[in-house]
């Protein structure tokens, strides 16, 4: 059987492919630039990306599946940052609070033979509104750093979410269902 790459640092995504019984051969992360291109849309974005990762790792691991992910938070049209400083995720979550926002997780599975397989999960999460007792005692647990949007749903900050729709393991960074079904039908699964 041939082999399988995770092309992602995050730790997350190796453990949600375990909670589907899948141990990939090994992590490859793709190094690449996140940055929006003009006008583009959030899900547009995501899917952009993910297929960007895999296709770079891909070309280090010609015999292999190379499995590729992204994940996008968006309020409207906007695309929020991934929180890398503080700052960053204050502004994420003074935006996020009260209002309804989407969160794209897209995968793409490149195949040895160069074919690629995309797949993408869209959820709706609200949030409470935040005061700023509460967004402040979020930022002093430090577990918005790397996160899209600057929150982690898997963290404190599910008491905040007052409704969710789609895919929680999407939100997180993995969309299970739809990982399934990649692997699967490119004969990866037991
Ligand atoms: C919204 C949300 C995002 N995240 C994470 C998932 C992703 O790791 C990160 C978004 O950044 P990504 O660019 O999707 O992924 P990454 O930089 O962590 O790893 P790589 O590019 O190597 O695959 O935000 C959570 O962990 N929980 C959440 O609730």
């Amino acid at each position: 059987m041939s082999r399988l790459i995770l092309a992602s640092a995050s730790p997350r995504r190796l453990d949600l492919l375990a909670r589907i019984g899948v141990v990939p051969d090994a992590v490859d992360p793709a190094d690449l630039d996140e940055t929006p291109l003009k006008a583009e849309r959030p899900p547009a974005h995501a899917a952009r990306l993910a297929a960007a990762k895999a296709a770079l790792v891909a070309a280090r691991h010609p015999d292999s599946y190379v499995l590729g992910a992204d994940t996008v938070v968006g309020a409207g049209i906007r695309i929020l940052p991934k929180a890398e400083d503080e700052a960053t995720a204050r502004r994420c979550l003074t935006l996020l609070s009260g209002r309804r926002h989407r969160v794209h997780s897209a995968i793409t599975l490149v195949a040895p033979d160069g074919t690629a397989r995309h797949r993408i999960s869209t959820s709706i999460v609200a949030f409470k509104v935040l005061t700023a007792a509460e967004i402040d005692a979020y930022l002093a647990g430090g577990e918005w750093h790397g996160k899209a949007g600057g929150y982690a749903i898997q963290g404190a900050a599910e008491a905040y979410v007052r409704f969710l729709s789609g895919s929680h393991s999407g939100v997180v960074g993995l969309p299970l269902f739809e990982t399934r079904a990649l692997l699967g039908s490119a004969g990866l699964l037991g």
